[in-house]
């Protein structure tokens, strides 16, 4: 079986990256075959798994632009079984310059429709917006996990992005799920991070995960040092959560 899934929700700063980077560490060091797709011009996944940006040849704009064949911008990390196509600034041009192509919101499945057999897993980790890039990550993928920061307001804006994936639904890709809504950075002194937990449950039910992640100060360590939190610190609590997670995500396979 292989699946694709997009990490995705247009608010900035949410765990999106840390969630893509850490699950797919995770689900490669539990013997999946993962493939990372940085869809993101910050290029934070592609820093994150160690990968200097300035050392690379081929990235996600060449594949949606160019239309190089996928295997050529595919790079290995210090992970086995963990596999990345890096994104560079380069990207930034991307959402002007697929304006005028044609089908060019299905770039990105037509690319991964190549490779897809070689995975498991391929998790794209989307930008802060619903633009373009965002809308090839919904329409590539079999389904999205959404996370969401444990703090006030953490539920604007959700309805754009729910309205977003359904509209994907509808016009592009009949077969997109939810997958699972993923509570992040939550900081367990505060009555403010139950209230967002219980309001997020009501709202999405079985859909939220079981494991919650906490604020791990070893998780924002660990991009600094261009390693997973797995690699960083295989006995923090933010590895814990995040193995946690991967086995959450295994069990709905
Ligand atoms: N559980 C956590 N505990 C502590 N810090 C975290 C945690 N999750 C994420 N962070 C930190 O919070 C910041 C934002 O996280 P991250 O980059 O994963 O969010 P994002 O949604 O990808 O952001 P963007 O929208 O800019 O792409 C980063 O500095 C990250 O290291
Ligand atoms: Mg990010």
């Amino acid at each position: 079986m292989s699946k694709i899934i997009a990490i995705a929700n247009q608010k900035g700063g949410v765990g999106k990256t840390t969630t893509s980077v850490n699950l797919g560490a995770g689900l490669a060091t539990l013997g999946k075959r993962v493939l990372l797709v940085d869809i993101d011009p910050q290029g934070n996944t592609t820093s994150g798994v160690g990968i200097n940006k300035a050392d690379v040849e081929n990235c996600i704009y060449n594949i949606l632009i160019d239309d190089i064949p996928p295997h050529d911008a595919i790079l290995e990390t210090k992970i086995d079984g963990l596999n990345i196509i890096p994104a560079t600034i380069q990207l930034a041009g991307a959402e002007i310059e697929l304006v005028s192509t044609i089908s060019r919101e299905l770039r990105l499945k037509k690319a991964l429709g190549i490779v897809k057999q070689n995975y498991d897993y391929i998790i794209i980790d989307c930008p802060p917006s619903l633009g373009i890039l965002t809308i090839n990550s919904l329409t590539a993928a079999d389904s999205v996990i959404i996370p969401i920061q444990c703090e006030y307001y953490a539920l604007e804006g959700l309805s754009q992005l729910l309205n977003t994936v359904r509209l994907v639904q509808k016009n592009l890709n009949p077969h997109l799920q939810i997958e699972g809504v993923l509570l992040t950075m939550l900081d367990a002194r505060t009555n403010l991070g139950i209230q967002v937990i219980e309001e997020v449950k009501k709202y999405f039910q079985e859909k939220v995960y079981r494991t919650i992640i906490p604020r791990n100060i070893r998780l924002s360590e660990a991009p600094s040092h261009g390693q997973s939190i797995i690699t960083y610190d295989r006995r923090s609590k933010g590895a814990e959560v995040y193995y946690e997670l991967a086995k959450e995500v295994l069990s709905y396979e």
